[in-house]
């Protein structure tokens, strides 16, 4: 029986909320005391720049050196910022009922991307956001930008910029909502995979029965099946496709709905793939079954249409 689970974090403003979140719903489910372990991170110095190029983990690898070392119990990560590959040493404890999925936009003067004027400055280092930008506005400006949810949200209030594109969950656990002039619905503007969800990672070894009973009450199994298929595409795109990637997975009644999109790099070019699938039953195992399923018709279509073409490796560097 854990007297004390130690829960690694980021130190960011938006780490420490989305923990504290986390630890208080540990708590509650197990009524141990929660301690809060900061682990530094190399993503929080100038190596953050590698994260936006994705799926690099940056942000990940000091807190996961942290659990591997027993520095913790359990730490807490967004998911998208998560390697899709599965680590042979740790597991995904629990995915917690997802936030808002959306990208939003935060722009001066309570402007949206239609209303921005041409040549306006937008705010955003993410390939997938650089594309979709251009394909929707190809007369604004996309401005590759670093740092903190606060400090690109300064950037607009200084008038440095004329907008930023920040994902709606980091906007919403940071208490920041008011900055949004316009949000993106996912059906024209998919978001990075598992975007707007948390992970809680373990130690892969189950010793602690009360631990594993804290981290099912908070698993939600349609959330967890969502960004599991979302980041199947990402993983089964990889090898052969660099270009930017925005995928959303959603259940509807009886049935788990993908929708897949791989931009070129300028967002001149882009090709959708979508599917669905009917689980067997809500188990975790058919869920998964499902995601699994949505997941390889996907990428099987986008790379049958020729998304490994859409850019090539040396243009997306
Ligand atoms: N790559 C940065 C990052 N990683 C997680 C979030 C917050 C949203 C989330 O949990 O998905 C953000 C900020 C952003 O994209 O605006």
């Amino acid at each position: 029986m854990t007297a004390v689970i130690r829960v690694g974090t980021r130190a960011s403003a938006l780490a420490m909320a989305q923990t504290r979140q986390i630890a208080d719903r540990l708590a509650k489910a197990t009524g141990a005391e929660i301690e809060l372990v900061p682990v530094t991170t190399e993503g929080d110095t100038s190596r953050a720049s590698l994260s936006s190029l994705g799926g690099t983990g940056v942000f990940a690898a000091a807190l996961r050196e942290a659990l591997i070392a027993g520095e913790c119990d359990v730490v807490v990560h967004s998911l998208k910022d998560l390697p899709t590959a599965d680590h042979p040493q740790l597991r995904l404890g629990a995915v917690p009922k997802r936030a808002d999925a959306r990208d939003a936009l935060c722009a001066r003067d309570g402007l949206t991307l239609e209303t921005l004027p041409a040549g306006a400055r937008i705010g955003t280092g993410s390939p997938r956001r650089i594309a979709q930008l251009a394909a929707a506005r190809p007369d604004v400006v996309a401005v590759d930008i670093r740092g903190n949810i606060d400090t690109r949200l300064g950037k607009v209030e200084t008038g440095e910029l004329d907008a930023v594109v920040l994902a709606a969950a980091g906007l919403g656990r940071l208490g920041r909502m008011e900055a949004v002039t316009e949000l993106f619905e996912l059906s024209d503007w998919p978001t990075a995979p598992g975007q707007g969800a948390l992970a809680i990672e373990v130690r892969r070894e189950r010793g602690d029965r009360q631990l594993e009973l804290a981290l099912d009450s908070i698993d939600h199994g349609t959330s967890r099946a969502t960004v599991l298929a979302e980041r199947l595409v990402l993983a089964g795109l990889e090898a052969g496709c660099t270009a930017p990637v925005g995928a959303t997975a959603f259940v509807d009644g009886e049935l788990l709905f993908l929708t897949a999109t791989v931009y070129s790099a300028d967002g001149t070019r882009q090709l959708t793939s979508s599917h669905a699938a009917t689980p067997d039953s809500r188990s975790a195992a058919d869920l998964a079954d499902a995601a699994r399923d949505v997941a390889e018709r996907a990428v099987a279509e986008l790379l049958g249409n020729g998304a490994a073409e859409l850019a090539p490796p040396e243009e997306s560097q």
